[in-house]
């Protein structure tokens, strides 16, 4: 049997920031993931905030960056644009867009070099609560093994098992899963391919299209709909949406990625005795952006901490880690109901309406965006506006 103060489930940014940060703490510290090759496959889009990677102190690596952006096209569904320039407006998950397969790697290394053990191809299978923490089977290189854990951070993604086995209730209600699917394509012939690009309406119910630039002529073409907005899968409506936009329509796929997107906000039931869970195992994703690497970076970043300290205090109780709930409504949660209310109103808005905005913002010189202000213009370019924003602030 191995032993280990903290069980890290899952070595992707959320999992691989908190083994690192547990780690450098001076705990005990396994990771493990099932993967063959941490990061691969991806299963992303890969745009990530510049702020939010400075504020964890994780220097920009050229090693993962594929490319630095200007800002950002939003895409009515006339093909009106309106470009954001992210310079001047602080906008989430517009900075650099990643190559995931590096970066996760890199995070794991990071995590190793503070001290962490790193087990690949290591999938834990159930969980046994005993007195002082848990016995996890797993799988490793296709022979069983149990791992006794002190803590464990699960931080499994979007389908995460472990949260629920250890009698959580943290998992994604359907209608709140965003089904996506994204070709990574050569041959993109992008309006600006400094900007990442989202289209809006009808073309994607639910969510909107992507195209985020990775080269010249190299993006990652995809969608998130949702299922109770469509009856035809995110597949077919991204397949139709390649083959009529002049950007794509050319373009040859070299990658397919599918997974599910949790935008249903964060959990509150992220913490029990002896465990926490991190990252979109909890619902760490902006409910607007459906963008979560940022997120999970940070909530892994609070549950090491928070987990070690725990170590330290011999005392593993639900009791001693709620700091980690209050870290995380703290710096990441507050956020979230501005972003859901903004969404719900995103998903209110007519072919028609998103039509009228974008024909009139699309010559905006926009220096600064407050919400405030963004209502204020919004209320003028369309009074309907004013009857479905009042019903959500
Ligand atoms: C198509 C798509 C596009 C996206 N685009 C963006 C974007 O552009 N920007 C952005 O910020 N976010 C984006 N996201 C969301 C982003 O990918 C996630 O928020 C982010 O990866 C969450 O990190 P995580 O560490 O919580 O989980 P993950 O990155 O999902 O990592 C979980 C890890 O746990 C491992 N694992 C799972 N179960 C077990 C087990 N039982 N035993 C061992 N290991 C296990 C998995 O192998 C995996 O490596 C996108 C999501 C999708 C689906």
């Amino acid at each position: 049997m191995i032993e280990t103060d903290i069980l890290v489930v899952g070595a992707g940014p959320s999992g691989s920031l908190a083994a690192k940060e547990a780690a450098l703490k001076g705990a005990n510290v396994l990771l493990i993931d099932r993967k063959s090759e941490i990061g691969s496959p991806k299963r992303c889009a890969e745009g990530v905030s510049k702020e939010g990677l400075k504020e964890l102190g994780i220097k920009p690596d050229p090693r993962w960056i594929a490319r630095e952006l200007d800002g950002v096209r939003l895409v009515a569904p006339d093909n009106t644009n309106v470009f954001l320039d992210t310079s001047t407006i602080p906008i989430p998950e517009a900075g650099y867009i990643l190559e995931r397969k590096v970066f996760d790697k890199h995070m794991a290394m990071d995590a190793a070099r503070a001290g962490a053990e790193i087990m690949i191809k290591t999938n834990a299978k159930s969980l046994k609560r005993i007195d002082d923490g848990f016995i996890v089977e797993a799988d490793h290189m296709g022979e069983p093994i149990e791992i006794k854990a002190k803590i464990i951070i699960a931080a499994d993604g979007p389908e995460s098992r472990i949260g629920r086995m250890a009698g959580l209730k943290c998992n994604t209600p359907a209608e709140h899963m965003e089904s996506c699917v994204q070709f990574e394509m050569a041959g993109v012939d992008m309006v600006n391919n400094q900007d990442i690009s989202l289209f809006f309406g009808s073309v994607a119910p639910g969510g909107y299209v992507w195209i985020f630039p990775k080269g010249d002529d190299i993006a990652n073409v995809g969608i998130g709909v949702l299922k109770s907005k469509t009856d035809k899968s995110a597949y077919d409506h991204l397949v139709d949406f390649i083959k009529t936009c002049p950007e794509t329509k050319n373009a040859q796929p070299v990658e397919i990625n599918v997974g599910g997107d949790p935008v249903d906000g964060l959990m509150s039931d992220r913490i029990g005795d002896n465990i926490l869970v991190v990252g979109d195992a909890a619902g760490f994703v902006n409910p607007l952006t459906g963008g979560g690497i940022n997120s999970a970076l940070e909530s892994g970043v609070y549950a090491g901490i928070v987990a070690a300290q725990a170590i330290e205090d011999e005392n593993y109780s639900k009791r001693n880690l709620k700091e980690y709930v209050k870290l995380t409504d703290e710096h990441i949660g507050k956020n979230y109901k501005k972003y859901n209310a903004a969404k719900a109103y995103l998903l209110s808005l007519s072919d028609e309406e998103l039509n009228e905005i974008a024909a009139a913002f699309k010559d905006e010189e926009f220096s600064e965006v407050t919400p405030r202000s963004l209502i204020k213009r919004l209320i003028k370019v369309s009074p309907k506006a004013l009857l479905k924003l009042g019903k959500l602030f």
